[in-house]
């Protein structure tokens, strides 16, 4: 009898809308098989810039050290989290979704944090590293305590990586990556307003006949990581590796506003030998 009961159980977290999240887009509209549509669909663009960033970020990566890729290949897993999430509003698609962010936060804060900002009893990245790891199980485990309160929690990393951005920037006068500070916080600001608008003012949304915010934020949020992550590598590579000399450019030309970013490094392993 306990064990039919604990199966149910086990089943019912992966059955169709065992969520308690329902964005505000229709549900059911173009498939019976695919709850959010349009949310699923646009979960792919993490697919298509995944692949460009690990392309973009290679020569950089190679010079300071392959674990950097693992903030782009972990956003894959985000992107495939995320469609199975929209395609079922299932607890298990909601907590892949949530717990495959915060690892990737967790990564990136383990690769990238600035070493002058460690608190003072850090003694180097690996301790720090090790300290992450450590804060990110207990708070994975924490994380089914209050499910619809982790994308919450999880929103506010992104303040977080503002205001670390701020400290940074400080000491930055070069103007292509102010112009890039600049984007990936536009960016940031239009993908948080779109995630808001969805979860607070959905009445009026379907009012309007317009419930795609969701997906909206979904392409806004992984190109603000694309600008925001290239422009951390940036200031990483200035402080961990300054004689690769980083530059920025951007493509296809490097005058024009709203060109891709990416980072350049003109000093050679010649260049380290001589120094
Ligand atoms: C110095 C530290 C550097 C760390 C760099 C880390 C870069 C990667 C960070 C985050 C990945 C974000 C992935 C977004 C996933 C979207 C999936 C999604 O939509 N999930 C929703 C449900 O479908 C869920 O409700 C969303 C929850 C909120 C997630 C918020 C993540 C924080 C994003 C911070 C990005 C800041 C970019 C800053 C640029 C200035
Ligand atoms: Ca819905
Ligand atoms: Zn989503």
């Amino acid at each position: 009898m306990g064990g039919v009961y604990s199966s149910e159980r086990i089943t019912g977290v992966f059955s169709y809308e065992s969520s308690d999240i329902d964005w505000c887009e229709d549900n059911y509209i173009h498939s019976e098989h695919v709850v959010e549509y349009f949310n699923t669909v646009s979960s792919f663009t993490f697919f298509i810039i995944a692949p460009v960033m690990l392309y973009l970020l290679h020569p950089y990566a190679k010079e300071r050290s392959l674990s950097i890729h693992m903030v782009w290949v972990m956003m894959i897993f985000v992107g495939l989290f995320s469609a199975y999430f929209h395609m079922t509003l299932s607890f298990v698609g909601q907590m892949l979704d949530e717990l495959s962010i915060l690892w990737v936060l967790a990564v990136g804060y383990s690769v990238w944090f600035p070493r002058k900002l460690y608190p003072s009893f850090i003694k180097d990245r690996t301790m720090f590293s090790r300290l992450v790891m450590g804060i990110t199980v207990v708070t994975s485990v924490s994380s089914f305590v209050k499910p619809t309160a982790n994308a919450y929690a999880l929103n506010c990393f992104g303040l977080h990586l503002l205001y670390v951005l701020a400290l940074e920037m400080k000491s930055c006068s070069d103007q292509k990556a102010v112009r890039l500070a600049k984007l990936s916080v536009g960016l940031w600001t239009l993908a948080i307003t779109c995630w808001i608008s969805d979860r607070f003012g959905c009445s009026l949304w379907q009012r309007l006949n317009f419930c795609y915010l969701h997906g909206i934020w979904h392409i806004l949020i992984v190109m603000a990581v694309a600008y925001g992550s290239t422009l951390i590598a940036y200031l990483d590579a200035n402080n961990e590796i300054p004689y690769s000399l980083p530059g920025l450019q951007y493509w296809p030309c490097d005058k024009w506003a709203l060109g891709f970013p990416h980072l350049v490094l003109k000093g050679t392993t010649k260049t380290r030998k001589q120094c």
